[in-house]
């Protein structure tokens, strides 16, 4: 009992040490948090309103799309506004589930769905056909319509149908021209729908995983939007849109409820960008990073995007590696076997969804490591954007026998040796797949 209380004070002294820490260091000058190499960071005076007329809304969109060259730049702008409106969806999807207004479903294989899933999956399709004129986008996506079927799936469906159309309405914010009319239940089902593209080695297709992190999402703390595009079995194109992805690395150790807190008692000064951002990169192109142009509750003007690396960290003793929450999706004692043999001396940053990658592209983390239970068949959606980011911010992906993830083989990343190893640079990646040889026969994996 005693324990108990002590406990639960020291969370709540801890809680509040890190919400003044917070608050001090959100009104003091942001500086270089996170490893961007532009220090363009506090947006103060730039906006922070909701936008009044379509005509100051499209503005904002049209700035943020002449931002991109290089030979996917089109779709990498198509793709950065789509997922921006997504976050939109999420975030307000995301408020409701917290403030118990909505709540989350399970699909027929008893895995979390929730309205976001199907909606930011219906609005990201319906965006992409709209800017390529292409009634079928192919697209292998995550999700599909078996569960909205029925007398089960109504209510759910009618929910997906207006948030979907609650965020359209709102796409000249991001320079995309709103539905001259709200889409009917069938044109959602149908957009939805285009997600069971088979992928393969041949032509272009998008990937996507609308909400990924869906437990992380419904606890109210980190998910990530993850698009991708893939020409003939390589991904040459990938976005992350993280809304809650803090811009202090340090709040990543916390799970976002406290962030959420520290952000209510003591709101940071309007118009700073403190957390969300979308990321983005095309092959042979770099990596970059950019804020939210909805936070959550206003939206904002939109800033040229910034370019981001990987940490230059290669001591053991200094880098910090990043792993799934939840065991069951990888191995945390084996991870944790790995990170002694290493020498790697820091706690593990335990994030949900691709936010980790983000993480590691952007210099918070040096490491992501995912080791699956035998059996486990990892699908292109939960990685093909976040791969991209990582390396063409200069860091190496490789599955755990040193090969590169294979994306032309349908929907599912076939031929995975053991597990997946995300990494700022080379050094510190072989010195992680010698380890994973070494002790794998002795493992239980
Ligand atoms: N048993 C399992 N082993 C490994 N990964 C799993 C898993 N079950 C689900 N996943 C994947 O892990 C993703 C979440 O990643 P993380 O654990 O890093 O947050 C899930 O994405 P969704 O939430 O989009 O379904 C899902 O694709
Ligand atoms: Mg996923």
């Amino acid at each position: 009992m005693f324990i108990c209380v002590s406990t639960f004070y020291k969370v709540r002294i801890n809680l509040l040490y890190k919400t003044i820490f917070f608050n001090v260091c959100d009104s003091a000058q942001l500086g270089d948090p996170c490893n961007i190499k532009s220090t363009q960071l506090a947006l103060e005076g730039r906006g922070n309103r909701a936008p009044t007329n379509q005509d100051g809304a499209r503005k904002l969109g049209t700035e943020m799309s002449q931002e991109r060259e290089g030979k996917y730049g089109r779709e990498l702008d198509v793709a950065v506004q789509a997922i921006q409106l997504a976050c939109v969806l999420s975030q307000r999807v995301q408020e409701r589930l917290l403030d118990n207004e909505e709540v989350a479903g399970s699909k027929n294989d008893e895995s979390l769905v929730t309205v976001a899933d199907w909606g930011v999956q219906a609005v990201v399709t319906w965006v992409l056909s709209q800017a390529f004129n292409e009634e079928e986008i192919p697209m292998v996506a995550e999700e599909d319509t078996r569960d909205l079927r029925g007398m089960e799936g109504m209510a759910m469906l009618r929910k997906v149908v207006h948030a979907v159309n609650e965020c359209l309405m709102e796409s000249s914010v991001m320079g995309i021209v709103p539905p001259r009319q709200p889409l009917g239940t069938i044109d959602v089902l149908k957009a939805i729908n285009r997600g069971t593209t088979k992928g393969g080695p041949v032509g272009r297709h998008w990937v996507l995983d609308p909400i990924d992190g869906t437990l992380g999402f419904v606890r109210g703390d980190q998910y990530a939007i993850a698009l991708a595009m893939v020409e003939n079995g390589e991904v040459v194109l990938g976005v992350l849109g993280c809304p809650n992805l803090p811009l202090r690395s340090e709040w990543l150790n916390y799970h976002h409820r406290y962030y959420r807190v520290a952000s209510k008692l003591f709101p940071p000064s309007p118009g700073v960008w403190h957390k969300g951002c979308v990321m983005s990169a095309q092959r042979a192109g770099q990596a970059w990073m950019q804020p939210m142009i909805f936070d959550g509750t206003t939206f904002r003007q939109s800033v040229a995007p910034q370019l981001v690396s990987v940490s230059g960290i290669v001591d053991p003793a200094q880098a910090r590696f990043c792993e799934p929450v939840e065991k069951s999706n990888s191995s945390h004692s084996f991870t944790a076997g790995l990170a002694d043999t290493l020498g790697l001396r820091k706690q593990p940053l335990r994030v949900y969804s691709m936010a980790k990658y983000a993480a590691v592209a952007r210099g918070d983390a040096e490491i992501f490591m995912k080791f699956a239970r035998a059996g486990y068949k990892e699908k292109i959606w939960d990685h093909a954007a976040g791969v991209l980011i990582v390396q063409e911010a200069g860091g190496v992906v490789t599955d755990a026998g040193g090969r590169p993830l294979d994306f032309s083989k349908g929907r599912r990343l076939e031929g995975l040796d053991r597990g997946i190893i995300a990494c700022s640079g080379k050094k510190l990646h072989s010195k992680i797949i010698e380890a994973v040889d070494a002790s794998w026969n002795s493992s239980t994996l």
